[in-house]
């Protein structure tokens, strides 16, 4: 077990896939910060307050199109990240339908390549992998040797898997 001075955090999507707690605002009803944060209230059952001081960057979606993806990171200490995971399995009325839990993402690299490698070997929704390592990169919690080793390291596993007998005989 590695224990780290920072936390970081992504959830486990209904379909199966990680990303980040939000969902679709109308910018015509809502701001995007007041939107943001009534979606994070539904996801982790916690009230953070959004503002566009916590503002990262804007991408195009590939699909669905007309779709602004707009990415927010919000720096927190660990006793209201602890209140938001227990709201999380508690209070929020997404949990079990369209968030299937919080999860922390492993800020470190075990000698075997266990850790951020492995963790960004997984399926991520829409451009959600790029915007963690955006995120993890502009708040420094990982430095960009140790992060591009992580991203290539993932690559590699990403073959092995593939090339896994044992994984052939799972598809059969
Ligand atoms: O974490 C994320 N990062 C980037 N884009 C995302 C993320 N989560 C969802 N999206 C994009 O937003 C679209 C709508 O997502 P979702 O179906 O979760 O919204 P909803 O919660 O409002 O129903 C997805 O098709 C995807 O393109």
């Amino acid at each position: 077990m590695v224990k780290t001075s920072r936390l970081f955090q992504m959830q486990m999507r209904f379909d199966g896939l990680l990303g980040f707690p939000g969902g679709l605002v109308k910018p015509s009803e809502e701001s995007l910060e007041a939107g943001l944060s009534r979606e994070l209230q539904e996801e982790m059952g916690a009230s953070v307050s959004v503002t566009v001081n916590d503002y990262v960057s804007s991408h195009l979606a590939q699909s669905p199109p007309r779709l602004i993806l707009h990415f927010y990171s919000k720096k927190i200490t660990e006793a209201e990240l602890l209140e938001i995971e227990r709201a999380a399995v508690s209070t929020a009325v997404d949990h079990g339908f369209e968030v299937l839990g919080l999860t922390r993402v492993p800020l470190y690299t075990l000698r075997n390549g266990g850790g951020l490698p492995w963790f960004l070997s997984h399926s991520f929704i829409s451009n959600s992998r790029a915007q963690l390592l955006e995120a993890l990169q502009r708040l420094g919690l990982v430095s960009p040797p140790n992060l591009e080793e992580a991203v290539k390291k993932a690559e590699e596993m990403r073959h092995t898997v593939k090339s896994d007998p044992s994984h052939r005989q799972y598809l059969c």
